[in-house]
C-alpha cells in the first residue's frame, strides 16, 4: 500500500495527507473515455447487458390514461423519431433543442432520440414566463423547440420549427419508417445537455453537461441499486426538465425499470397511481415527503407495493423523516445530494442500514472526491466533523456555464479547474456521511425549485417607489423556504406588501413569487456594495405581511 492510500481513514474516507475525502464505495464502471458513445446508447447498452431483459417489459406508463409503452416500442419509437429528425427535419450533431414540457411519456422518447443524434437538449420549466424563456433561449441558442399545446405560445420562432409533443404530428414521427443513414458518431466528450441553474450567485446560467457527465450519474445510480427479482416500477414526481428527473430517466432505462409518468403533481393522483400500478419506488422532493409523512390524505390507499422512496433537491428535517419512517416502516428511505452542475447525485444512502442515518444526504459515490473548505480562511481540507464549503471532483462535473467564462472560473476552481464549488455549507462525519448545514450561495429553494434572489432584487429595484431591496429565504414547513423581500420605499411612498408581491408575481414563474415582505430603512451592505444577507437574516422574524 502506498503512503497516500495508507493515509485514508477507512471509515470516513478522509486522507490525512491530501486532506481530501475519497469514496469508500466501489469505483463506478464507465467505458474508456475515447470510445464513441452517447449517454442514450450507454443506458440502452446497460439494459441490454443486464440479465436477458424481456423486450416487452414496460418502459413507460401514462398515469392518467394508463397508456403503456414497452421497451421494444420505446426503442422503435426512438429510432423512428431519430431518423425523422435527421432526414426530414434536418437536425444534426451539435444543434441545440429547447424543450418546454411538463412530464409526458413523449419526453424520455425525445431525450433518447436527441441524445443519440448528438443534439444538445436544453429543457426548461414550462411555467416560466415569456421573459424568463427569452433569457434561456438567448443562453442556449437553439435551432428547434419541442413544446406542448399549452406552452408553445411562449416561444419565439427558430431556424427549424416548434414541434408539439402532444400532437398527432409527433406521434407520426415516432412511427415513421427508419431510413438507412450513416451512423452519427457521438463522442463522450460532446455536449449533451444545457441545464439551468443559478449556481452560487447571480442570474440563471446554462450548465453544460457532456455525454460522459450523464453516463457517470447513471453509473452511480446503477451501483447503488437495491437488487430485486422483478423490474422496478418507478414514479417520478420530479420533473424531467431538472437533472434529478433527467438523470433518473436515463438510469431507469439502464436498469430496465418502468417509469410511471405524472403530468402534473397532485398528491391524491400520485397515491392512486402507486396503488393502481403497484409502484415500488418513488423519487420526489421534500415537500411531498412532508405531506406523505403528515397528511391524512394517504389513508385509504393501498401503498403496500412501495419499497423505496428517494428524496433529493433540498434538505429534509430529521423530524419529517422520523414521521415518514414511523408511517412506512417497511419502506427504505433514500436521501441523496446532487447539483445541476454535477448532472445529478454524488452523495447517496445505499441500503437499509445507511438510510437510518436520518438527516444525512449519504456517502460519496464511487469515483468522486470531496473537500471541505473553510469559507473564511480558505483553508483547504477540513477534517471529519468540521463545517465548511463542499467542493467536489469527479466524472460528472460540468464543463462550465455556456457563454459565461467569469461564472465558470468562479465555480470550477483548483489548479486545473476540476473542483466544483457547491456553495453549500456541509460537514462529513467520521463515518463518511454528508450533512448539509447551511448555504453560502445566494439561493432560495422553494419546493426544491431554485429561486435566484438577484433576479427578484432586480425586479423590485425597477419599481418606481422602491429605493432598494434584498431577497432572502424564509423558512417554511411545507415549501422548505419561501422568498422574502426586505424593501426600502421612497420617502413618501405608502406602497404595501401585497402590492409589491403582486408586482413581482406578474413577472415571474409561480414558484419564484415573493411570499413575505418587510420594510426597512436601509439594506445592510459591505464596503464593496454586496448585500449582507446574514445581517438581514438576523432581523427574522420581522414585521411582515404574508400572501
Ligand atoms: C412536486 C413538487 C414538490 C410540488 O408540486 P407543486 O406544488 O405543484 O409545485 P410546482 O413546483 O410544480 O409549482 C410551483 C407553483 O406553481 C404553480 N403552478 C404549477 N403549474 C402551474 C400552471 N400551469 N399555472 C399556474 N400555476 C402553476 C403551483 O400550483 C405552485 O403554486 P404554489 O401552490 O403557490 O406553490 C414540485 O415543486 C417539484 O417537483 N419540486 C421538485 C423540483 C426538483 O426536482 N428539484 C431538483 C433540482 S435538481 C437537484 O437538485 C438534484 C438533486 C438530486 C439529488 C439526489 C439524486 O440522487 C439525484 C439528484
Amino acid at each position: 500500500m502506498d503512503q497516500e492510500n495508507s493515509s485514508v481513514d477507512p471509515r470516513s474516507g478522509f486522507n490525512s495527507v491530501t486532506r481530501i475525502f475519497h469514496s469508500l464505495r466501489l469505483p463506478i464502471d464507465l467505458p474508456p473515455e475515447d470510445t464513441p458513445m452517447s449517454a442514450a446508447a450507454y443506458s440502452l447498452s446497460l439494459r441490454n447487458n443486464s440479465q436477458s431483459p424481456c423486450p416487452d417489459s414496460l418502459a413507460l406508463i401514462n398515469s392518467a390514461t394508463g397508456q403503456r409503452v414497452s421497451y421494444s416500442e420505446f426503442t422503435r419509437k426512438t429510432q423512428s423519431l431519430t431518423s425523422y429528425l435527421r432526414s426530414v427535419t434536418g437536425l444534426s450533431k451539435g444543434d441545440t433543442a429547447f424543450i418546454l414540457s411538463q412530464n409526458l411519456v413523449q419526453v424520455p422518447i425525445l431525450y433518447f432520440s436527441l441524445l443519440s443524434l448528438g443534439v444538445v437538449i436544453s429543457p426548461a420549466n414550462p411555467i416560466s414566463t415569456d421573459s424568463e424563456i427569452s433569457w434561456l433561449v438567448r443562453l442556449c441558442n437553439p435551432v428547434i423547440a419541442f413544446a406542448t399545446s399549452s406552452t408553445a405560445h411562449k416561444l419565439p420562432t427558430f431556424r427549424f420549427k416548434t414541434i408539439l409533443l402532444d400532437s398527432p404530428e409527433f406521434d407520426s414521427m415516432t412511427i415513421s419508417p427508419v431510413q438507412k443513414l450513416d451512423r452519427v458518431e457521438v463522442c463522450q466528450s460532446d455536449l449533451a445537455a444545457i441545464m439551468y441553474s443559478s449556481g452560487t450567485t447571480g442570474k440563471v446560467k446554462g450548465a453544460t453537461l457532456t455525454h460522459r457527465n450523464l453516463m457517470a450519474v447513471v453509473a452511480v445510480s446503477c451501483a447503488n441499486r437495491m437488487k430485486r427479482e422483478s423490474p422496478d416500477m418507478l414514479l417520478y414526481t420530479v420533473p424531467y426538465f431538472h437533472v434529478f428527473g433527467l438523470s433518473y430517466c436515463l438510469k431507469s432505462v439502464a436498469l430496465n425499470e418502468a417509469q410511471v409518468v405524472m403530468e402534473r403533481f397532485d398528491l391524491r393522483k400520485m397515491l392512486r397511481a402507486v396503488e393502481e400500478f403497484r409502484v415500488t419506488h418513488v423519487a420526489l422532493a421534500p415537500p411531498v415527503v412532508v405531506r406523505m409523512a403528515k397528511s391524512d390524505v394517504i389513508d385509504g390507499y393501498d401503498l403496500s407495493s412501495l419499497e423505496g422512496v428517494t428524496s433529493g433537491g433540498a434538505p429534509l428535517g430529521k423530524d419529517v423523516i422520523a414521521a415518514f419512517v414511523a408511517r412506512f416502516p417497511s419502506v427504505v428511505f433514500v436521501q441523496g445530494y446532487g447539483v445541476t452542475e454535477a448532472a445529478g447525485g454524488m452523495f447517496i444512502t445505499a441500503g437499509k442500514e445507511e438510510s437510518l442515518h436520518w438527516g444525512s444526504a449519504g456517502r460519496l459515490a464511487g469515483g468522486f472526491e470531496a473537500k471541505i473548505v473553510d469559507p473564511d480562511t480558505g483553508d483547504h481540507g477540513l477534517p471529519p466533523g468540521s463545517q465548511g464549503e463542499l467542493w467536489i471532483k469527479g466524472p460528472s462535473i460540468m464543463k462550465g456555464y455556456v457563454g459565461d467564462p467569469e461564472a465558470t472560473s468562479a465555480t470550477l476552481v483548483g489548479a486545473d479547474g476540476t473542483w466544483l464549488r457547491t456553495g453549500d455549507l456541509c460537514y462529513i462525519d467520521k463515518e463518511g456521511f454528508l450533512f448539509v448545514a447551511d448555504r453560502l450561495k445566494e439561493l432560495i429553494k422553494y419546493k426544491g425549485n431554485q429561486v435566484p434572489p438577484a433576479e427578484l432584487e432586480q425586479l423590485l429595484q425597477s419599481h418606481p417607489e422602491i429605493v432598494d431591496a434584498a431577497v432572502i429565504p424564509y423558512p417554511d414547513e411545507e415549501a422548505g423556504e419561501v422568498p422574502m423581500a426586505f424593501v426600502v420605499r421612497q420617502p413618501r411612498s405608502n406602497l404595501a406588501g401585497p402590492e409589491i408581491m403582486d408586482f413581482v408575481a406578474k413577472q415571474v414563474a409561480p414558484y419564484k413569487k415573493i411570499r413575505r415582505v418587510a420594510f426597512v430603512t436601509s439594506i445592510p451592505k459591505s464596503a464593496a456594495g454586496k448585500i449582507l444577507r446574514k445581517d438581514l437574516r438576523k432581523l427574522l422574524p420581522p414585521t411582515s405581511s404574508r400572501l
